[in-house]
């Protein structure tokens, strides 16, 4: 596969393919994500949780992104890397800078950062320098403590207005990506096609231009917690891990993952 750029993911936007995208934190996941022909790898965040062991994503710092960052790069050959900027690494322009630096050198293609329409300034200044973003709306796992838990976003009418209104700001402060984690479906196709650059959800139903699951869940891998509804085990019915992210991938691509089962 070539090198996938946000060129390639805009066309799979235009051409109506869906956009594959898994979370890898190390080298040997890195290769086979890779190998399995998804387009985005996300270091996620949420390797505080699955990786450290931590119940929340708050702890999780810069340096401990780059260090995963660093690996993942290692094992990758052709997928686009996306990078988490962890809680509190962005709380204004210069910080933002500095931190996502720190994650472009050690080898990020493109950072993510959770909010809402006052990111606006910080994506503009990140995309002044040379830096890609998504910006991650709905359920922000970083403001779990003011969100009351882990909670669908946008139930309410008024609510749903404000994320589109979101959505739309931030692409015009220069956001290259959107990320809809926890969404009614409505509001998730709405944000779609009111958008030009491509839409990745998370729980936010079959209508985005692309999906994205933590690895770690897909495999039928994470303990402790009831799994939230979007997850599906993708090793039920394959031999291996190789088969079960190809069969993640070609469920994505042909619109059968999710499921109205997994969707809000
Ligand atoms: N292993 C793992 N997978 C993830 O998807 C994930 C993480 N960790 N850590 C960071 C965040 C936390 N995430 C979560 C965690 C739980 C729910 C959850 O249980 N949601 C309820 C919603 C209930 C409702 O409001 O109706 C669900 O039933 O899915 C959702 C997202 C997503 N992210
Ligand atoms: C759940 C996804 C979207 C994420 O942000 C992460 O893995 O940290
Ligand atoms: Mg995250």
């Amino acid at each position: 596969m070539p090198n996938v750029t946000l060129t390639t993911l805009s066309k799979l936007k235009q051409t109506g393919e869906k956009i594959t995208c898994l979370t890898a934190y190390d080298a040997t996941f890195s290769q086979l994500v890779n190998e399995a022909g998804v387009e985005v790898i996300l270091v996620g965040d949420s390797l505080g949780m699955v990786l450290q062991g931590n119940d929340s994503t708050l702890p999780v710092t810069v340096a401990d992104m780059a260090y995963h960052t660093r690996a993942v790069k290692r094992g990758n050959s052709s997928a686009l890397i996306m990078v988490d900027l962890p809680f509190m690494s962005y709380p204004n322009v210069d910080q933002a800078l500095a931190s996502s630096a720190q994650l472009m050198q050690a080898g990020a293609h493109m950072v993510k950062l959770e909010g809402a329409g006052w990111l606006a300034p910080i994506i503009k200044a990140l995309v002044q320098n040379g830096v890609p973003v998504c910006a991650h709306l709905g359920l922000t796992p970083q403001a779990v403590n003011l969100l009351g838990g882990y909670k669908v976003q946008g139930r309410l009418d008024e609510q749903a207005q404000v994320i589109l209104d979101d959505a739309k700001a931030l692409e015009a402060a220069g956001a290259s990506m959107l990320l809809l984690e926890c969404v009614p479906s409505v509001l998730a196709n709405a944000i779609t096609e009111a958008v030009s650059v491509p839409v990745i959800g998370i729980g936010a139903g079959s209508g985005t231009d692309g999906q994205v699951l933590v690895v770690h869940d897909m495999l039928g891998l994470t303990r402790g917690h009831r799994q939230p509804r979007f997850v599906k085990n993708f090793m039920l019915d394959q031999q291996d891990v190789p088969g079960a992210l190809r069969a993640y991938v070609e469920a994505v691509k042909k619109v059968e993952f999710p499921a109205a089962e997994h969707e809000f």
